[in-house]
């Protein structure tokens, strides 16, 4: 039985994604808050995330003429109007009745683009039927060929425009506090396009990534990188793009937050294939100081889930607008006035 709680949220009074997180608490079932807003073991990545941008300083210029900042990118052969996507998170019908549909909706009217989970528990063919904004296939490979050769083809088929591989995950991280949570899916929540939980170790090499490559007819990005030299084997075995990501703190605690690990790879990478990251995007000047330090683009996770918890289909949009208005304010007061011009001057050394 769905026990969701049906009375609407004003979101007039959301103010920021910490709002969100704050309201998501009394909105959602234990369970799915705690599957949401937890991380792996001791829960020392999940902070460093947070904590690593709350120490990096944003150098000011005044007097600097801009007024409208223009924050369209280039990303993969598209304009996109605004560099924030929603990250692949699973189970949206957990979050909220409407689930994955309200997610397309929200990101329809935020102009984002929404990378699909594998996940998902509304069928690829609904969502995009629904989407008005570009979708992203998110992928995890399992051990039958088939079935992953099959899966990317339907993603390919239903119009989504990349397949991001994720790589960090050849087996779950240590979810103590998720267990404590008792996560458990509802009988009526269904994976269809995952035929049961993730509880198998794969071991992924490098050789699968050449395997799907060689088929896929859409780029493939490496989801989970965090150190310079897997960038360069990513590179090498021809990936369209990178995002830098420890998947929110969730898979291997203690890794680095993804804030400082993105220059190193940045700087490997340099400029070969676009190189997105996220964890920790809680603010606009988060967005500013990934961008800075080599970011094409940033994605967005936990807030999303807790904006569709809160308010549906206009709870995902709220999230994504606050971040692009924090944004253009961020650029104006550093006097950036295209995403191009946001370089590593905007850090105050
Ligand atoms: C509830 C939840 C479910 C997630 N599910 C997936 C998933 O199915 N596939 C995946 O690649 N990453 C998944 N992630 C990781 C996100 O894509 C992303 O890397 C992370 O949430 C970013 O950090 P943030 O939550 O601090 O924004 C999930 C994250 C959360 C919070
Ligand atoms: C089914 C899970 C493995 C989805 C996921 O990636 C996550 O919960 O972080």
């Amino acid at each position: 039985m769905n026990t969701w709680n049906e009375t609407p949220t004003d979101l007039t009074e959301f103010l920021n994604l910490a709002d969100f997180e704050e309201k998501a608490v009394e909105r959602m079932s234990k369970m799915a808050y705690e599957y949401v807003a937890s991380g792996a073991a001791d829960e020392l990545t999940i902070q460093w995330n947070r904590q690593a941008f709350d120490a990096i300083k944003l150098n000011p210029t005044v007097l600097n003429g801009v007024g409208q900042p223009d924050t369209r990118i280039s990303l993969l052969g598209h304009e996109l109007p605004h560099p924030i996507l929603i990250a692949p998170t699973a189970y949206h019908q957990i979050m909220h009745p409407e689930g994955e549909l309200a997610t397309a909706r929200g990101a329809g009217a935020a102009s984002a683009v929404y990378v699909v989970s594998s996940f998902t528990t509304t069928p690829l063919a609904e969502i995009a039927q629904t989407a008005t904004q570009p979708l992203w296939f998110q992928l995890y490979v399992r051990d039958d060929r088939e079935y992953t050769r099959n899966l990317i083809q339907e993603a390919e088929a239903r119009g989504c425009r990349a397949i991001c591989i994720t790589v960090d995950t050849a087996v779950p991280g240590v979810r103590n506090r998720q267990e404590k949570g008792g996560f458990n899916l509802p009988d009526h929540v269904i994976t269809h396009h995952m035929p049961g939980p993730l509880n198998e170790k794969k071991p992924l090499t490098w050789k699968d990534i050449e395997w799907i490559n060689s088929f896929a007819k859409t780029p493939v990005l490496l989801k989970g990188i965090l150190n310079a030299e897997d960038a360069e084997k990513a590179v090498q075995a021809g990936a369209s793009g990178i995002i830098v990501s420890n998947h929110g703190g969730r898979n291997l605690d203690t890794v680095p937050a993804t804030i400082d690990a993105l220059p190193r790879v940045a700087d490997r990478v340099n400029g070969r294939i676009p190189v997105l990251m996220d964890g920790g995007i809680r603010r606009g000047t988060d967005v500013l100081k990934a961008i800075a330090l080599g970011a094409r683009a940033v994605l967005v996770g936990k807030p999303v889930c807790f904006g569709l918890a809160c308010g549906g289909a206009a709870g995902v949009t709220k999230v994504i607008e606050l971040l692009k208005t924090e944004l253009e304010i961020a650029m104006i007061l550093t006097g950036r006035a295209t995403i191009p011009q946001i370089d590593r001057s905007v850090i105050w050394k």
